[in-house]
């Protein structure tokens, strides 16, 4: 493996780096472009940066199944690295062929199996969280990236926010420390790029709309409407399994239907960050949001590290969480708080009234201070777990569980109703559905069902 310092030299005598003033696609003046593509008409120079990832991907001690290249320029650095650990290659093609098997992904893989992505230039780092989400809505295990060059612009950050390690062979500022060194490029043009890396940081696309020609990010509660009218969908599966695995399939069939789908993550034996990825991949593919169902009931300091650490790390992949309000209104600051870490809209929803038999939500005064708490953080709080209409104006999203088609309650105190008498008795929007569903024989059926039924009655009865 030749010096690395000898391969950024052999990178600029071939023009992979160039200094000066270059638009970017983005519309940015830049005083640098970096062009990797040209290695592929230059086999030593190909085979070396290979070498070098090659060495990066020992050293991580990372194991691994497979390695997918992002195309183009990664997939003959790819190819070589594959070859060299004597292990198969994945291909995320770049669109879904419209013939044939219409796969995104070539190549031959297990449910599970653990892969590597392999990029040449990493900048916000979009491409690997695109190329990871499609390997992981197939149930590959996505953890650890290899570039070969890393711009410094945030992707580190970014990639780890969607779980994704970043290992790089060189990055922006040590290419410059050579070019300088070896007097290709002055201190000045050098301190010219590291001021404009400096001042374009990326930071990770949020969900977002267009209006009047500007691009803003869509606040939970519009999205969640969206989401209801676009699918025709009032319908929550409260998805109550043990195993997350379990569910990440049952999303898939019932994903269509449904506009949210809410879990407990603190009963699943086999959670992971890596699978519940996967489930928030399905979410934003099928189009339904993610509540956890936390119950969150203490004080605002305790609140924002059960909601960001531990085990669950809830914030960075639950749309939404259930939130009591009995330690008073520093509960929802605490939460809100923690979310303002996160680039992507997050929201909850206070538990008002609950189903169960002889709850003490049984009491106009607590509700009532509910009510004036949503309303006080009205930006956080989306709407509320209810067993009545509190609000007069549909700011307020009525999420109301205890519905069922063929049962009065069970055992342990939960009470039941119909979906038409929770819209037009209890006042909901959304109706949480859990074991009337689950206990199925045909959940995706069932789950039609409900979401036809459910729709129907919100449209007349609330008139939407
Ligand atoms: O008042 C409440 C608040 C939350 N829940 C939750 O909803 C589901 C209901 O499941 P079913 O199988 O439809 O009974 C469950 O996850 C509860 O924790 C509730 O039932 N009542």
């Amino acid at each position: 493996m030749g010096d690395l310092a000898d391969l950024v030299l052999q990178l600029y005598d071939i023009e992979a780096f160039k200094f000066g003033s270059f638009k970017l696609k983005t519309g940015l003046q830049s005083p640098i472009y970096i062009d990797l593509r040209v290695i592929i008409s230059y086999p030593d120079i190909l085979r070396s940066v290979a070498v070098h990832m090659n060495e990066i991907l020992k050293r991580s001690n990372v194991s691994f199944d497979s390695i997918c290249g992002v195309p183009y320029t990664a997939l003959p650095i790819a190819s070589i690295i594959c070859a060299d650990y004597k292990r198969p290659m994945l291909i995320r093609r770049k669109e879904a062929k419209n013939y044939g098997t219409k796969k995104l992904i070539e190549g031959k893989f297990q449910i599970n199996d653990r892969c590597i992505i392999i990029e040449d230039i990493v900048t916000s780092g979009s491409s690997v969280i695109e190329t990871a989400d499609s390997l992981r809505a197939e149930g590959l295990q996505i953890t650890d990236a290899i570039v070969f060059f890393d711009r410094e612009q945030n992707g580190e950050n970014n990639l780890q926010k969607r779980n994704i390690r970043l290992h790089r062979v060189l990055k922006i500022s040590e290419v410059l420390g050579y070019l300088v060194q070896h007097g290709k490029i002055s201190e000045e043009i050098s301190e010219n790029v590291k001021e404009f890396i400096n001042q374009n940081q990326t930071q990770l696309p949020t969900l977002n709309i267009e209006i009047e020609n500007k691009t803003i990010s869509i606040p939970i509660r519009q999205r969640f409407q969206t989401i209801m009218k676009e699918k025709r969908s009032n319908l929550c599966l409260s998805a109550d399994l043990t195993n997350l695995d379990e569910i990440i399939k049952l999303s898939k069939q019932v994903g269509s239907n449904i506009c949210m789908l809410k879990i407990h993550s603190d009963i699943l034996t086999d959670f992971s960050m890596d699978k519940i990825q996967q489930l928030k991949d399905i979410s934003r593919k099928l189009n339904f949001l993610l509540l956890e169902d936390r119950k969150f009931a203490d004080i605002g300091n305790t609140v924002k590290l059960q909601y960001t650490k531990g085990l669950f790390r809830i914030v960075e992949w639950a749309d939404l969480v259930t939130v009591h309000a009995l330690p008073g209104e520093c509960i929802v600051q605490g939460l809100e708080q923690s979310a303002q870490s996160i680039n992507e809209p997050r929201g909850c929803l206070l538990i008002a009234q609950m189903s169960s038999k002889g709850a003490f939500t049984d009491n106009e005064d607590y509700v009532k201070g509910v009510v004036e708490c949503a309303k006080k953080y009205s930006d956080f709080v989306i709407g509320f777990i209810s067993q009545s209409r509190l609000t007069t104006t549909d700011e307020f999203l009525h999420c109301t569980p205890g519905v069922h088609l063929n049962n009065t309650g069970d055992q342990l105190g939960q009470q039941y109703v119909t979906p038409r008498q929770a819209i037009d008795e209890r006042g909901a929007d959304i109706l949480i559905v859990g074991r009337a569903i689950l206990d199925s024989i045909n959940r995706a059926k069932t789950a039609e069902e409900y979401q036809q039924q459910g729709y129907q009655a919100y449209e007349e009865i609330r008139k939407i």
